[in-house]
């Protein structure tokens, strides 16, 4: 049996098994059997011939968003409005074949935004250049998931679906939970909250599908056991999704209005350019890029030009955002703002900096 085969039996498995105590184990088990499964599905085939060629796009800018969306939904057509760059957009499907990118210029930033193939149904398996462009979504720092209006749900949980079997998790933290597989010593398991879903006998059968006998777990969390499974896996990415709802010019009003209550999500029409604005507005918010001011002895902040970066960056981020020799010159900086206790503070080279802070270096 192949593994695509082995991957639909163990789908077809849990979905005829019925959620209760009695199963709980039975599903986890089969959850981690499947985790497994795809894991080895995204490995790197040997014969790498369908390397995705015209996808190897260099970042640029101080943050990147992908535009992925079944075909023909109008992500090109978003491109082409947004940035100076033109993406050809038709009424066919699968006009866009590569990646094509363009620069969103907001609040200072060069925020890159990619247009990418449309994707279908079985993209992460392969179909179409589905898995070139997942490849590309995972670079992100934000993705956009363009959804025709017109066509009713089934698009959005078909497409989530696919990023989730391939590790993706949109609009999700990290599970807290610390995990250190050990050399001995067996399973050491703990709780500092009451877990509803896992339980150390599930913990256990889970770790021994994936050959882990020795290990220390600590749930921080009540996390579900397919939680549990992206922690011991790893590699997987939580990334913020805006679920964005083209083409509102073809539908009634309520409809209009249903959608933009949905959480995470925004309607617009490219052809009719409306809400572009409170998009972008959004997309900023989701990209929570950090702000900083510099300012210099005796001197105001300069508040007209921001050092932007991304979230959890650095005094050293700062120094090499200002000149590549500055880190090797420090001696250290005074910081004002929320992400020190005292304004101003003395700070070194390794403390993060948040949104808005005023920084002053002081040089050797
Ligand atoms: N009515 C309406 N049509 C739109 C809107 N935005 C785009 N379109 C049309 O939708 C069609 C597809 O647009 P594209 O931009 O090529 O869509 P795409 O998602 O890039 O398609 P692929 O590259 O094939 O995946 C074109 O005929 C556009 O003119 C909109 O807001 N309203
Ligand atoms: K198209
Ligand atoms: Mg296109």
């Amino acid at each position: 049996m192949g593994i695509l085969e082995k991957i639909s039996e163990i789908e077809k498995e849990i979905a005829r098994t019925q959620k209760n105590k009695a199963t709980e184990y039975h599903l986890g088990l089969l959850k981690a059997k499947l985790a497994k499964y795809r894991a080895q599905l995204l490995e790197p085939s040997k014969s790498s011939s369908s390397k995705g060629e015209g996808f190897d796009v260099m970042k640029s800018g101080d943050a990147r968003v992908a535009l992925i969306g079944f075909p023909s939904v109008g992500k090109s057509t978003f491109l082409s409005l947004m940035t100076s760059t033109a993406s050809e957009a038709a009424s066919y499907e699968f006009t866009t074949l590569t990646c094509i990118p363009g620069v969103i210029e907001y609040k200072g930033a060069n925020i890159q935004l990619l247009d990418l193939p449309g994707i279908i149904e079985g993209a992460a398996q392969g179909k179409g250049r589905g898995r070139q462009v997942i490849a590309v979504a995972r670079t992100a720092d934000v993705v956009i998931m363009m959804l025709d209006a017109t066509k009713g749900e089934v698009q959005r949980s078909l497409l989530e679906k696919e990023l989730e079997s391939v590790g993706i998790r949109l609009n999700k933290h990290k599970p807290n939970i610390y995990f250190k597989p050990k050399k001995g010593g067996g399973i050491s398991f703990n709780s500092t909250v009451t877990l509803t879903q896992c339980s150390e006998k599930l913990v256990q059968l889970i770790l021994h599908e994936y050959e882990i006998f020795n290990a220390e777990v600590l749930f921080r969390e009540d996390c579900s056991p397919d939680e549990f499974i992206d922690v011991i896996v790893g590699n997987r990415v939580y990334m913020p999704c805006l679920y964005v709802y083209n083409k509102i010019d073809q539908i009634s009003m309520e409809e209009v209005d249903r959608l933009a209550r949905k959480p995470d999500s925004v309607v617009i029409s490219c052809g009719m350019k409306l809400n572009l604005d409170y998009l972008l507005e959004m997309l900023w918010e989701y990209l929570a890029l950090t702000c900083i001011y510099t300012k210099k002895r005796g001197q105001r902040p300069d508040f007209t030009d921001a050092i932007i970066l991304r979230k959890g960056a650095s005094v050293e981020h700062v120094c090499h955002r200002i000149h590549r020799s500055l880190a090797s010159q420090f001696k250290y900086a005074l910081v004002w703002g929320t992400s020190t206790k005292y304004s101003p503070q003395r700070v070194g080279l390794t403390h993060t900096m948040e949104h808005e802070d005023v920084i002053q270096i002081v040089k050797k």
